[in-house]
């Protein structure tokens, strides 16, 4: 068949696809308003079917895989979009659901004449692929048909044509949805098993964000009898990200997931009883002004995100539950006794799994339970007699422990109950800190471990939980996080070499994966970089080699760009040289997000004001920012994790600048762009880049 027969054969089919659609959607009926729940459920269903039919008309599929099933199966074109449709009054499958089982052929395969097969609800289905075929579809036209893989035809092996136009493409303000570029690698993390941990460590750029969102819409897909989108919640490291990723999700059709940062709700956990130290305190302490690696690892982030500070607050937990049950009798009025051997029976026995403050306020209640029923059984109905009863108990009571969250974490770091072992130096400022109700982001997880322990989780456990930039993550907070969960079902992601929190987070993934049984883990790596061009990632592949420890380099797609270009610059040139290279670049029009990216906030600043002053409408990205909207911006290289940008200017890879310390940085920095990088440096250019 000529190109452009299977072009004009494909677009009847689309238009014939469409028409059915649009049939469907003109008789979905208004949505109901009334009081009756069969009603709204009914209503709830046609809303989501609605929502599907909206999503297909836009683009109905983006792949089709012809199979045939062995051993004597017919063969079948299957139509692969982002949502399943049924042809009208028929229960014919119009197009295939990415999710379904039929569809990670449509990934999987790799070429070749050997069979493929895929995992069915029936068990391993095998066939041979004779085509598979890549759309882009755009308001009801085909505008791009590319076949990846023909069988019998010269090379055999699928080819990434269709992926490196879609990476070669401008990128904005939001991440976007993979759905039609989907690689296999990513597709086997999508899939992998629901009930474990699974860690991903990745390079830059190599989708682990996506990937992620992506294995949440497919997890809510395949297990919607045990999931639900309201008991999974994405851990993302603060709101500007929260909204740059907030946009895949419902394009995937998929609402309802919390998305928010470990602060945020750890505040809302604590019942807002807390506020959090501003973050961009800690970001000047350690990004404004050099640090050793002494003061790395002897910050206070990492001896409180320990599980040592763990077992420390665990003895306090228990030295407090040890002082709940009284060791002396109650006696409200004479002659009436209750043993501390009767309430310690009680608590054992009675309250078992309850949290802790849970459990003492029965024990009050029991107490009071028994002097009432004592009362009454004696026949005391004189008011004196009860009234005395009631202070010695409301005195004898007052004496059993009760504690808030903040209550007890603060009698750790100051007066008679200060915990020997903790520094001197953390106690000090811990303790003056939490005087004031603020807690800093260390304090984030003994806090939220100390209200889980004091009164549970207000609401029912998580079913799965996203942390994204697990790197930064302690050991404590990702265990407070395990505790909120049934099954350990976690996709925890991140990349080590990109782990410029050390101050906080870990320097290898086994801190993290001990918490958790051999046979509840899941291990990926991901090394291919989707973002960059191959002279963008082979040039920051050379600053890895400044890393201490075990490095992954990363693996380029072929997508060739500009080569990468480090220039040296007086200080005197300096502003003017990068005003020059944005106006020259917005010139080409060739790029639709901008970034300059500075050391320090401060230096950030004196850019910004530059561009502005000289009429370039610049954004300055700050650590408070609620969201990144796009265009040109400049942005201090810490705050840059996790986002990226069609071109970017690193504003200074000087010696000064970037130390052998900062190669983590620097990295971050380098593997933002995706088209274009260019480097100005003052003075001598950072060893990190060596030669
Ligand atoms: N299979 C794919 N097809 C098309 N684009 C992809 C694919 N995988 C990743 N990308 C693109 O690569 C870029 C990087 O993805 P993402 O931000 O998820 O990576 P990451 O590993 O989280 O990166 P980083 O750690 O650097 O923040 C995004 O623009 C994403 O759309």
């Amino acid at each position: 068949m000529t190109v452009q027969s299977a072009y004009q054969e494909e677009q009847d089919r689309l238009t014939k696809s469409l028409n059915d659609i649009m049939t469907q959607l003109q008789a979905i009926g208004p949505r109901y308003k009334g009081d009756d729940f069969t009603e709204q459920m009914l209503d709830l269903q046609q809303e989501e079917r609605r929502l599907r039919l909206e999503i297909s008309r836009r683009e109905p599929y983006f792949g089709r895989v012809d199979f045939e099933e062995l051993p004597d199966g017919e063969m079948k074109p299957l139509y692969i979009g982002k949502a399943g449709v049924a042809k009208k009054d028929s229960n014919e499958l119009l197009v295939i659901d990415w999710r379904a089982p039929a569809a990670s052929v449509f990934y999987s395969f790799t070429g070749g004449e050997s069979p493929a097969s895929y995992e069915s609800p029936d068990g391993q289905i095998e066939g041979h692929v004779h085509l598979k075929r890549n759309f882009m579809i755009r308001q009801g036209e085909i505008v791009r048909l590319v076949d990846s893989y023909v069988r019998g035809q010269e090379e055999g092996s699928v080819t990434d044509e269709f992926l490196l136009y879609r990476l070669g493409e401008n990128k904005d303000n939001k991440l976007r949805d993979i759905v039609s570029t989907i690689q296999g690698e990513q597709d086997r993390i999508i899939r992998a098993d629901r009930s474990k941990a699974l860690f991903i460590q990745g390079v830059a750029g190599s989708g682990k964000t996506t990937v992620a969102l992506h294995r949440l819409a497919f997890l809510l897909y395949q297990y919607a009898d045990r999931m639900r989108a309201e008991r999974m919640i994405i851990f993302a490291p603060n709101r500007m990200f929260l909204d740059y990723i907030s946009g895949v999700l419902p394009e995937l059709g998929v609402g309802d997931i919390q998305q928010t940062t470990f602060s945020d709700w750890t505040v809302e956990l604590l019942e807002k009883t807390i506020s959090v130290s501003d973050a961009s305190e800690a970001m000047s302490y350690w990004f404004e002004e050099r640090r050793t690696a002494e003061e790395i690892e002897q910050a206070s982030g990492r001896f409180k995100g320990s599980l040592d500070f763990k077992a420390i607050v665990d003895e306090r937990i228990a030295d407090v539950e040890q002082r709940i049950v009284p060791v002396i009798p109650f006696t409200p009025i004479d002659r009436m006794e209750l043993s501390p051997e009767q309430m310690r029976e009680w608590y054992e026995t009675d309250y078992g799994d309850e949290t802790l403050m849970k459990k003492r306020d029965r024990l009050v209640s029991r107490i009071r339970r028994w002097m009432e029923s004592e009362l009454k059984m004696k026949g005391i109905a004189d008011k004196k007699i009860r009234a005395k009863a009631l202070t010695k108990f409301n005195s004898f009571t007052k004496k059993i422990p009760s504690y808030t969250a903040l209550q007890l974490y603060a009698s750790m770091f100051s007066g008679k109950q200060l915990v020997a072992s903790i520094p001197k130096r953390i106690a000090a400022a811990t303790a003056e800190r939490l005087k004031k109700e603020v807690a800093a982001a260390e304090d984030l997880a003994p806090l939220a471990y100390i209200q889980l322990q004091l009164f549970g989780l207000p609401k029912q456990a998580f079913d799965h939980i996203v942390i994204d930039e697990a790197q930064d993550y302690s050991p404590f907070q990702l265990e407070v996080l395990r505790l909120c969960q049934r099954t350990a079902s976690m996709t925890v992601l991140g990349d080590l070499q990109q782990g410029i929190h050390a101050y906080a987070g870990v320097q290898s993934w086994s801190e993290l994966t001990a918490l958790f049984e051999e046979e509840q883990l899941g291990y990926f790596e991901l090394n291919r970089s989707y973002r960059s061009t191959m002279e963008i990632i082979e040039f920051a592949n050379k600053i890895l080699g400044s890393m201490i420890g075990e490095v992954k380099p990363a693996v380029p797609v072929f997508r060739s760009g500009d080569p990468v270009i480090a220039e040296p610059v007086t200080d005197k040139e300096w502003l003017r040289s990068i005003a020059e290279t944005v106006r020259e670049w917005q010139a080409k029009g060739e790029y639709e997000t901008i970034s300059v990216i500075g050391r320090t906030a401060l230096q950030c600043e004196t850019i910004h004001l530059y561009l502005q002053e000289n009429g370039l409408d610049a954004s300055l990205v700050q650590s408070k920012q609620p969201a990144y909207g796009g265009g040109l911006s400049v942005v201090p290289v810490y705050l840059s994790k996790g986002l990226e940008f069609d071109a970017v200017l690193i504003a200074d890879a000087s010696a000064e600048d970037y130390s052998p310390l900062d190669a983590k940085l620097l990295y971050v920095g380098c593997t933002r762009a995706l088209h274009k990088l260019k480097l100005y440096y003052r003075g001598e250019l950072t060893m990190l880049l060596g030669e």
